[in-house]
């Protein structure tokens, strides 16, 4: 399939039901058009002020991602004038948070393109702080039940919100008794026909999405800021390749945090809405944080391949790289037995799991493509776990010296690196690793 351009003819918005309905057109000799759904919670006050509408348009190009992977056109021409700070996100979108797919299909000229605008218009003037209740995006793992309950313990009362909403989410929100939101999407299901079809698939930066679909709730419903969970890790690629990094989790990354705030900045003039309260941390760092919380011991999950079999009871597959992760970094927090009744079995009692730990720890191949830490983060890990389960004196045998001089427990738990936490949060997030 050819096609020249990619245009967002039009989207319309219905404040009675919270349906925004996002249109897409791939254009070439046989153009596809395409329609995504999003609904949002509907408040009290259905009232919808000029900072949504500014977030709406925003999420239309940046949700239009999902269709643009079906033909990789050379142009993408986003619909209004916006300030450059919104043109920017859009091109580091459909780039920087392609270039998996754009590896993995072997398409150089996405990482090369410039997300067109018809002109650009200045900055907005900064008019409001979304300053109620965080909304805080919870994806059913470790990492946004350790954000919800120091905002908890702070007093800010936070309101749990999720996209889609799984079984795992809900019993995430149920442990943790807060009422939450939920807004809804709908892939058009045009897009699964072509995937049957063999159309170009691949990988897409679905938390820059579920950001703007955050912050449009929030921003409707008189809350906010959006508090996210992403780690420091997070920002850190796979893999270089033409010259290009290759990140995974790329709008989970400080850069697209940064992009994305000052597009929402710019365009909607609003100060402050979106951040991530973990930023600093090291993933093993929130999983000594989560080891606090026996509560979500039954129901939290951080398994993609749990997710993507749409089966309400699976949790934790136990053989991916996701969940050797979480293993490994919850291993020195918490009594082993613990640890095997969250995750259905002893992962360091299988020696078949030897070659999947060497791969996290940096022993073989790159990082693979999930979010997980980094290799010294469970180099770190293992160099506190002291018995003798079969795999661990396997691995032990198998890092080679220079890799445990590289492993720095201060760089692992202290916080650091760049971050956009407001002040007042700032405190919170040091009170609680104090
Ligand atoms: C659950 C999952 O990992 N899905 C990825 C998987 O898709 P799959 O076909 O196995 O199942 P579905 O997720 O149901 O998707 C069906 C098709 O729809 C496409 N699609 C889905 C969501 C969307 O927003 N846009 C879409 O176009 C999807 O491509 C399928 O064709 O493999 C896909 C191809 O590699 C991935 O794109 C799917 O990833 C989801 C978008 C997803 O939600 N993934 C997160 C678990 C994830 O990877 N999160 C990253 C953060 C990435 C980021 O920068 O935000 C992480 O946590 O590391
Ligand atoms: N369906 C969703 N709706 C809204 N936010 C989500 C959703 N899935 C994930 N998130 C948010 O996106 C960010 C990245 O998700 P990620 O899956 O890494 O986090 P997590 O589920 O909290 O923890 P873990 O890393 O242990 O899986 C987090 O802030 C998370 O809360």
């Amino acid at each position: 399939m050819q096609f020249d351009v990619m245009r967002f003819p039009s989207y319309a918005f219905d404040p009675a039901t919270g349906v925004a309905t996002f249109d897409y057109l791939l254009d070439g000799p046989e153009p596809l058009r395409f329609t995504e759904t999003i609904t949002l919670p509907v408040p009290a006050d259905p009232t919808v002020p000029e900072a949504l509408t500014r977030v709406l348009d925003l999420l239309h190009v940046v949700a239009g991602v999902s269709y643009f992977k079906v033909g990789a056109p050379a142009r993408v021409v986003a619909p209004k004038p916006v300030p450059a700070e919104a043109a920017a996100l859009f091109t580091a979108v459909y780039t920087k948070g392609m270039a998996e797919y754009a590896y993995r299909n072997q398409l150089p000229h996405v990482l090369e393109l410039t997300v067109e605008t018809p002109g650009l218009v200045p900055s907005a003037e900064h008019t409001g702080t979304l300053a109620g209740r965080p909304l805080s995006a919870v994806g059913g793992g470790k990492d946004s039940i350790v954000t919800l309950e120091i905002l908890r313990a702070a007093g800010l009362d936070p309101v749990p919100f999720s996209v889609n909403p799984n079984p795992v989410i809900e019993n995430v929100n149920t442990a943790s008794g807060l009422p939450a939101l939920a807004a809804r999407r709908k892939l058009d299901p045009r897009l699964f026909e072509l995937n049957r079809a063999g159309a170009l698939n691949g990988h897409i930066p679905v938390t820059a999405i579920n950001s703007l679909i955050a912050i449009a709730t929030a921003v409707w419903h008189g809350l906010g800021p959006v508090v996210m969970s992403n780690e420091r890790s997070a920002s850190d690629p796979n893999l270089v390749w033409n010259g290009h990094e290759v990140n995974h989790q790329w709008s989970k990354g400080v850069e697209a945090e940064g992009l994305l705030r000052d597009a929402v900045a710019a365009y909607a003039g609003l100060t402050d809405p979106y951040f991530s309260l973990l930023r600093t941390l090291s993933e093993l760092h929130i999983a000594q944080l989560f080891a606090g919380h026996t509560a979500y011991d039954d129901v939290v999950t951080s398994c993609n391949r749990a997710f993507k079999l749409h089966d309400p009871t699976a949790r934790w597959c136990g053989d991916c790289p996701k969940c050797r992760f979480v293993f490994l970094a919850m291993a020195p927090h918490m009594p082993r037995e613990r640890l095997a009744h969250i995750f259905g079995h002893d992962l360091f009692a299988d020696p078949a799991q030897t070659p999947g730990f060497l791969e996290l720890l940096g022993v073989d191949a790159h990082k693979p493509f999930e979010c997980v830490g980094e290799a010294e983060e469970c180099l770190v890990a293992l160099s506190l776990l002291t018995d003798d389960a079969p795999v661990l004196v396997a691995l032990r045998a198998a890092v080679p010296d220079s890799a445990w001089a590289d492993a720095s427990h201060s760089n692992v738990f202290t916080p650091g690196g760049p971050h956009h936490i407001p002040a007042a949060y700032r405190k919170l997030l040091n009170e609680a690793v104090a």
